[in-house]
């Protein structure tokens, strides 16, 4: 699989900042219930200014690309609502985020910030796995009347779960970076070594039965 040169760049900084961690004898347990021997720690990207700032424009240039008439960027909670404040910060728009589920207290809101009905919303996610997060935020706004254009998000594992997920669901997902550049870039710049990547490649090729 081909990658772009945007999608490398944004590979390797999550390499330099360490945010990749791989662990295959004490697999790693993802939101999902998945065990993986990988996990991207994509919110360590908020104490690098330079590199949170690059995942920002990104994400404006795809808003401008794919989702023009957005109205409002919300974002998921919580490692979304980081990038979806500096993004609306770059394109002058309302801000949202979405909660895993309603407040069980207080206003018992799910969407805190403001999404109309009919208004057209993007959705920022920092990482898509499976996808139920992101997709339930898009739910979320679907709910409340108003239109989910994109789900956007730093990086994807591009996993079959999250890729059928999403087409069935009708919204598009488009990523900074992903796995295949990931794994290519760190095995490029011996971050990580072909015993390694024979670990990935054999998760990869079936993640659900993995590890059990
Ligand atoms: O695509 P999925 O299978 O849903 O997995 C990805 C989600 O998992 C992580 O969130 P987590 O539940 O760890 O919560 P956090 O954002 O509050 O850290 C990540 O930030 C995504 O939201
Ligand atoms: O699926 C997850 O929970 C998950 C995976 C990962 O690599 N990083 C993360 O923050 N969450």
């Amino acid at each position: 699989m081909t990658t772009t040169n945007l999608e490398r760049t944004i590979a390797q900084h999550l390499l330099n900042i360490q945010a990749v961690a791989l662990r295959p004898n004490e697999p790693f347990t993802w939101t999902s219930g998945m065990k993986s021997p990988i996990y991207c720690d994509n919110r360590l990207t908020m104490s690098y200014p330079e590199i949170r700032d690059a995942i920002a424009e990104g994400f404006a240039s795809l808003v401008k690309q794919y989702a023009p008439d957005a109205e409002v960027i919300a974002g998921t909670a919580t490692a979304g609502i980081p990038h979806a404040a500096w993004v609306a910060d770059k394109l002058g728009l309302p801000m949202a985020y979405i909660r895993d589920k309603a407040k069980g207290h207080g206003k018992q809101n799910q969407i805190e910030g403001i999404i109309r009905p009919g208004q057209k919303v993007v959705v920022i996610e920092d990482l898509i796995s499976t996808g139920g997060s992101s997709l339930k935020a898009a739910l979320a706004v679907k709910e409340a009347g108003a239109e989910p254009l994109a789900v956007l998000a730093i990086f994807s594992y591009q996993l079959e779960k999250a890729t059928s997920a999403f087409e069935e669901a009708g919204i598009p997902l488009r990523t900074l970076s992903n796995y295949t550049a990931l794994t290519q870039t760190a095995l490029d710049h011996g971050v990580i070594q072909a015993e390694d990547m024979d670990v990935l490649q054999a998760w990869r090729h079936d993640p659900t039965t993995w590890g059990n």
